[in-house]
């Protein structure tokens, strides 16, 4: 049994392996296998993004892991992302995995890169996150780094929100750096105090990791996808969470 000694969690993204496996028809790389690889080495969850154009992940797969998880891995962390508006509710009433992430992308969207907007959506997003609650399911917003915002976040009822962190990921080793960072640290800051959990994601690699952690220890999870299934091409899925959760031991040299 893998013990969980760090701070903050690691929840790893299975988007681009699922990426990888839609490019033949032979059912490899396997999602089961991966995620049962990340969760030995010491993952705390798994993270799936399931966009309406099933680009990587079908519905198919969040079935799939959500038994093996429930199965194999009862203690780790199931937490599907989606836009509630789109496709992503019916997952969460059907499987009501530990967390949902809302994010406002729309279908054919790149990749995510912007949180929400409360003042235009909170009312429309209200219902779902009571809904989603009341089957037992965490819901964390997917919000840009702004610390004004955050209270915005407590108010419709959220439990987290999951801080966007491509603008770090960018700005990380240019001039630039440190006046980001004071934005994140300042979110974080400002969610933790509104009472809320915090959680952080997007573009979060082996180089760049420590650094925000210690900007913004409050952090309870990070869900890192892209970065982690690239090294894990080099590394190995095992050696590869490893080494993230060195980072993250690296940012909290005291912890227990
Ligand atoms: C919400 C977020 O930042 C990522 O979790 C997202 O899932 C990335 O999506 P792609 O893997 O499709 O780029
Ligand atoms: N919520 C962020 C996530 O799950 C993975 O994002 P990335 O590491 O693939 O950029």
């Amino acid at each position: 049994m893998t013990s969980h000694t760090h701070k903050t969690a690691l929840s790893v993204n299975l988007n681009k392996v699922a990426l990888v496996r839609n490019t033949r028809h032979l059912g490899i790389p396997s999602l089961t296998t991966a995620a049962t690889l990340c969760l030995q080495a010491g993952a705390r969850g798994i993270t799936v993004h399931p966009r309406p154009d099933a680009r990587h992940i079908r519905s198919d797969d969040v079935y799939e892991l959500a038994a093996m998880l429930k199965k194999s891995w009862p203690q780790a962390e199931f937490n599907i992302e989606g836009n509630p508006f789109q496709n992503l509710m019916p997952f969460i009433r059907e499987l009501r995995p530990h967390q949902c992430t809302f994010v406002p992308d729309s279908e054919g969207q790149f990749t995510s890169d912007h949180g929400w907007d409360l003042a235009a959506d909170a009312q429309r997003l209200r219902p779902l996150i009571v809904e989603a609650q009341s089957l037992g399911v965490r819901v964390s917003l997917f919000m840009d780094p702004v610390a004004q915002a955050m209270q915005g976040a407590k108010d419709v009822g959220a439990d987290r929100v999951e801080l966007y962190t491509e603008s770090f990921a960018s700005a990380f080793g240019t001039p630039s750096q440190d006046k980001v960072l004071q934005d994140f640290a300042d979110a974080a800051r400002a969610a933790d105090a509104a009472g809320l959990g915090v959680n952080a994601g997007h573009d979060l690699n082996l180089d760049n990791l420590s650094a925000f952690l210690k900007a913004a220890p409050q952090v309870q999870e990070v869900s890192i996808g892209h970065a982690l299934i690239s090294d894990a091409l080099e590394l190995g899925y095992i050696a590869a969470v490893k080494a993230y959760l060195a980072c993250i031991d690296k940012a909290f040299p005291t912890a227990p």
